[in-house]
């Protein structure tokens, strides 16, 4: 039995859910629910807060898990990242009062507060800056204005939040973030089921079906511009001219294949969404 730790709120918990029950799992029914039991797909939840799941991966308590990238790093836990989810995009920066830092380097001696610090403190190490970190639980913007701090690094996302504090993005990106899948550093039976269910919900979201009909001498070009993942799939019509194309295309660029497709003679040109895969 596979034992997975799911964020049980915050950012990361709604699509978590989501992804997990696009790929077949079964799903908790009342969001204060800290356990389930999934016997039929061999898997057992464990509903966490996402900060402290790479601390039950990492102890080997727990398998494997779903968590941010910047939360794994900063836990310092043994948990090792597998492979990221598509979704919990944020970028971790530092931010100051307009036109008070420019660089790194500015931030010597000062005071940085973020509710980070095993992440801070290891970036500003790597970089030979000398700070007092100033650990705050979060709204960590406010901590400038109230005078516990001379600068913030936090999780960026629209960066309103900053804005809003009058506060200005400043020095080297201290990590691009996504949601993660971790896992502890003894890889675990059902592990690579669970991968492949989960690569499966990425695959349909991020492709479409196309179904199209043409001149079968155009069959070249039309590969060229829509090659699929290994070939077209191809058939005959009746009509012995023409033939019947099927090829998996990249959701954002269905429009534009389609413009070209249709350009160079294709003629009944269908899009379809893909539910489940397994490539
Ligand atoms: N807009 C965002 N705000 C906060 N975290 C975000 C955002 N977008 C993505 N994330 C990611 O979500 C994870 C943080 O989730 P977490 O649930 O701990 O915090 P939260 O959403 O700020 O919730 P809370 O502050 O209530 O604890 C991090 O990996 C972070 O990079
Ligand atoms: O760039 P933005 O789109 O404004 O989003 C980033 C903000 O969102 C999060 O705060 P959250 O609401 O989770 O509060 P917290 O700081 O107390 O965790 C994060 O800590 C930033 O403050
Ligand atoms: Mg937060």
């Amino acid at each position: 039995m596979l034992r997975i730790a799911v964020p049980n709120k915050g950012s990361l918990a709604e699509t978590a859910a989501q992804m997990l029950s696009e790929a077949g799992y079964a799903g908790r029914r009342d969001p204060k629910e800290l356990h389930l039991l999934d016997a039929p797909n061999g898997v057992e939840f464990f509903f966490l807060r996402p900060r402290d799941i790479a601390t039950y991966v990492g102890s080997g308590a727990l398998d494997v898990g779903v968590t941010g990238r910047d939360l794994l790093l900063d836990s310092g836990s043994d948990a090792c990242e597998i492979e990221s989810l598509g979704f919990g995009d944020s970028t971790f920066r530092f931010a100051g009062p307009t036109g008070r830092f420019s660089n790194l380097a500015d931030l010597a001696g000062h005071r940085v507060a973020t509710s980070y610090p095993g992440l801070v403190g290891a970036f500003l190490a790597g970089h030979d800056v000398d700070v007092t970190l100033v650990p705050l639980d979060g709204a960590v913007e406010s901590a400038v204005q109230l005078g516990v701090a001379d600068a913030v690094a936090d999780v960026v996302s629209t960066g309103t939040t900053l804005r809003k504090a009058g506060l200005d993005i400043f020095g080297p990106v201290i990590l691009e973030s996504t949601a993660v899948l971790i896992g502890s550093p003894q890889e675990k039976p059902g592990l690579e089921t669970l991968r492949r269910r989960l690569q499966g919900v990425l695959v349909a979201r991020r492709f479409v079906l196309m179904d199209y009909d043409l001149p079968a001498e155009l069959l070249d070009q039309a590969t060229d511009i829509a090659g699929g993942i290994e070939s077209p799939t191809v058939s005959p019509l009746r009509d012995k001219d023409w033939v019947a194309v099927r090829v998996m295309v990249p959701r954002e660029r269905t429009n534009q294949i389609m413009d070209s497709l249709y350009e160079l003679g294709a003629r009944a040109i269908l899009v379809s969404a893909i539910h489940a895969a397994r490539l």
